[in-house]
């Protein structure tokens, strides 16, 4: 660190990816969080490493104020009211000072400047909202995790920090996640406490993680705590969700289909995201019965069972999903529908033995993306469509090079805002084959 002022006025040039905004210090970039475009704004140096290519940095005070600045609607993610107290916020909600509207301007410039910059493609971005958002973008989300305080409370983090604030209201989250009041309960002996509710109906249910060494009894006193919920406990070395009251897993509904996911598995985190991702997908692919598909990085199955369903009998579904505990919910969700196999391992381990021919791929990598082997086994698949599911535009434009470089062209493109006061989104992109090639 250098004997720079902790705190400076800059004035904010553009928005950038990952929650940030541009501005300069005598030249160098400073990444700013919690700030708008034209806004001057009094920053208080997060890191400044003296030969660091760039600076960060969190807004402390508005000085000349964005038109789209509103008061943000949880005071804990807000690094105003927690500068204020000579706090931190907690990260999570970091567009949580922009109007909603304007949230969606933002991310679909950032979207389309990542395209610009590393896909070298240029295309008009509209973000969509979810159907049936709340006007103010809260009471979305159906997972949430927490980190537990020394003393026992739930906490979360300070944005890129160790630091825990303890929370007592988790305002994005679906109202049956803030009834259960768990900020109420202690919790020591944890060192994560996550909470999911399903849309199809049944309790919520509380996932227990021990911090090490805590004593296996502690888990079902806490259980013995909580009202209204099911409690399972994690064994991260196995992997394993042990029950300790109710079920281990939660029922999904999906327009006709029921899905189970059990506590640590995946599942899309917007109440109304896996009908949205779904509608997207088989509106892009046009999946016909007879045909030869791929659900790469597959899940519990979200798009493997109404892929199943569009193939039918005859046709069939490659469904890849490397965690073992997601992987035996797909298995339990597609029971019984012989046109599926359901292959637990790594993408492209998986590929690298796949010598029947594919109509058909979808994908939806974590965050990482596919990278270069996964890009390039798809292709020679030789499908005559690939639907790409993303949930970060980087690695996505990254893939998309790769698909582009090889004579494939983006066909549609839809953004969605999946994650409301977040920078986060969620796209669907579909590409087209070489001409000539399909
Ligand atoms: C973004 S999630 C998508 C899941 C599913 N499509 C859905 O929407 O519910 C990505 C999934 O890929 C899995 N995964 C991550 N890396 C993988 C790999 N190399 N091979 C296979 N699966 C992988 C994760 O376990 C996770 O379930």
């Amino acid at each position: 660190m250098i004997n720079e002022p902790a705190v400076v006025e800059l004035t904010i040039e553009r928005p950038a990816h990952g929650g940030h905004t541009v501005a300069r210090h005598e030249g160098r970039v400073v990444f700013v969080r919690h700030a708008l475009q034209g806004e001057r704004v009094r920053v208080r140096l997060t890191e400044q490493e003296q030969d660091a290519s760039f600076w960060r940095g969190d807004t402390v005070e508005v000085l000349e104020a964005s038109p789209h600045r509103v008061t943000h609607p949880w005071p804990q993610a807000d690094a105003l009211t927690a500068a204020a107290q000579g706090a931190a916020p907690v990260g999570g909600a970091e567009f949580g000072h922009i109007a909603l509207e304007e949230q969606r301007r933002v991310k679909a410039q950032i979207f389309a400047e990542q395209l610009t910059r590393i896909a070298r493609t240029e295309r008009d971005v509209t973000v969509e909202a979810a159907p049936g958002e709340t006007p103010d973008g809260l009471g979305w989300r159906t997972r949430a995790a927490f980190a537990v305080t020394g003393n026992g409370r739930l906490a979360m983090h300070v944005h890129r920090s160790d630091a825990l604030v303890p929370v007592t209201d988790m305002p994005l989250a679906v109202d049956a996640v803030n009834a259960l009041r768990l900020w109420d309960l202690d919790f020591s002996g944890m060192q994560r406490v996550d909470v999911a509710v399903g849309s199809g109906g049944g309790d919520p249910l509380v996932l227990l993680i021990p911090a090490e060494g805590t004593a296996p009894r502690r888990a079902g006193a806490i259980a013995a705590q909580i009202a209204g919920a099911s409690v399972a406990v994690l064994d991260a070395a196995a992997g394993d969700v042990h029950r300790l009251k109710g079920r281990t897993w939660l029922q999904e509904q999906v327009g006709p289909h029921a899905y189970r996911v059990t506590g640590a598995g995946f599942w899309q985190i917007h109440r109304r995201g896996p009908e949205v991702l779904t509608g997207a997908v088989l509106e892009g692919l046009q999946v016909a019965e007879g045909e030869h598909a791929a659900d790469l990085y597959a899940g519990a199955g979200l798009f493997t069972v109404p892929l199943a369903s569009a193939v039918g009998a005859k046709g069939s579904v490659l469904s890849v999903e490397g965690s073992a505990g997601t992987s035996r919910d797909a298995r339990r969700n597609l029971h019984g529908q012989d046109q599926v196999s359901i292959v637990q391992g790594r993408v492209d381990k998986v590929l690298a033995s796949h010598d029947r021919p594919l109509d058909v791929v979808l994908l939806d990598p974590p965050r990482a993306g596919a990278g270069k082997k996964v890009v390039g086994q798809i292709i020679d698949a030789a499908p005559r469509r690939i639907g790409y599911v993303s949930c970060d535009p980087a690695s996505f434009a990254r893939d998309l090079g790769l698909f582009q470089a090889r004579g494939w062209t983006l066909d549609t493109l839809r953004v969605f805002d999946l994650y409301p006061h977040t920078h986060h989104m969620e796209s669907f992109a579909l590409l087209s084959p070489p001409r000539g090639a399909a």
